[in-house]
């Protein structure tokens, strides 16, 4: 596959959350592996000093290394960021996103709201505008990569604002990998499990106490490992590129009629996802909410 060749040396890359966390790790990576790169985000301080960073990762001081200040999570506000890019991009990487943790019950039609705009819209917006130009412009072998979560293939107490997204951006993708054939723009999606991120330690000021129980069995990865294992990932053609264990389960119990990374290893996985997911459900996750009923009630106030 034409996937496997890929070599970011000399590939102008464009990266939306390029300001921090994973999209600055695979900046720097991206970086220093010769790319000329344009990272993106809404707040023009916080590029500024991602910017040095990236610069002091790459591999030379001819590849051009710039960004752009702009919200993605409109048409029209990613158009004018990918169309900013010096040049036509051969790689888009949408790593924008972040969750605002909490009970259904408490959450806010604001909450909803901006949850799909920060997730799936970021997603959908760059991604339109990305394949546009890449298309429009006869561009060879362009990529698209779309940042999911595990909570794209599951969903988990206290995240209701973000899971249906990550969902939706498992759909998109979906979609584009069959659609962009048209175009030899070829899409992969990432599942991470926790990253140790700025937008993590964020998240956790909402987050309830069950949920930081029941995710506190995945120690989490850096921005900067998981930056690396999406770059493995894409070289070595994977769609649904996973870089832990438990995301591995998820995937591989979730693929549907998505490629598959590896059909004997893969299967293997999934006698283990077959019998392990389940009895991770009963005896874990739906017991420890059910152990935290009368608390929680309590909290809450209902009667
Ligand atoms: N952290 C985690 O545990 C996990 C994260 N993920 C996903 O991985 C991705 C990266 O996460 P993480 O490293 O934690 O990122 P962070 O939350 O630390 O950073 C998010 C980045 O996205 C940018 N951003 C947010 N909204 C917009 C917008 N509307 N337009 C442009 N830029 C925007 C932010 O900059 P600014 O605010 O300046 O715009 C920032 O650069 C996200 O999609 C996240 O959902 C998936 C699984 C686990
Ligand atoms: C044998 C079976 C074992 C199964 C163990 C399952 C453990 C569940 C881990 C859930 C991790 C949730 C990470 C959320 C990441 C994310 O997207 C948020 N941090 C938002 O940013």
């Amino acid at each position: 596959m034409w996937n496997k060749a890929w070599d970011p040396k000399s590939k102008n890359v464009f990266i939306t959350g390029g300001s921090q966390g994973l999209g600055l790790a695979l900046a720097q990576l991206l970086a220093s592996k010769g790319a000329n790169v344009t990272i993106c985000s809404r707040s023009e301080e916080k590029l500024i000093v991602a910017l040095g960073k990236v610069k002091q990762s790459a591999s030379s001081t001819s590849q051009k290394i710039d960004y752009v200040a702009s919200d993605v999570s409109t048409f029209q506000g990613a158009k004018r960021a990918v169309d900013s890019c010096q040049r036509v991009p051969d790689a888009v990487f949408c790593c924008a996103g972040g969750a605002k943790p909490g009970f259904f019950l408490q959450q806010t039609e604001e909450d909803f709201q901006a949850g799909m705009k920060t997730d799936y819209w970021t997603c959908l917006a760059t991604s339109h505008a990305a394949a546009n130009v890449m298309a429009r412009n006869g561009i060879k072998g362009g990529k698209i990569v779309l940042v999911s979560s595990v909570l794209g293939f599951m969903g988990l107490v206290g995240y209701s604002q973000y899971t249906p997204m990550k969902h939706a951006i498992r759909g998109l993708a979906e979609s584009l990998r069959s659609e962009l054939q048209l175009y030899g723009i070829s899409v992969h999606a990432y599942f991470p499990a926790t990253i140790l991120s700025p937008g993590f330690e964020e998240e956790n000021k909402t987050k309830p106490k069950i949920t930081k129980q029941i995710e506190g069995v995945d120690e989490g990865l850096t921005p900067e490992v998981c930056a690396k294992g999406l770059l493995k990932g894409i070289e070595q053609g994977h769609f649904f590129i996973t870089t832990d264990f438990v995301s591995d389960l998820f995937r591989v119990s979730a693929n549907g009629s998505a490629p598959s990374n590896n059909w004997f290893l893969d299967g293997l996985i999934g006698v283990v996802a077959s019998v392990g997911l389940p009895i991770w459900r009963i005896l874990i996750a739906d017991r420890a909410i059910k152990s935290h009923v009368d608390e929680h009630r309590r909290e809450m106030g209902l009667k």
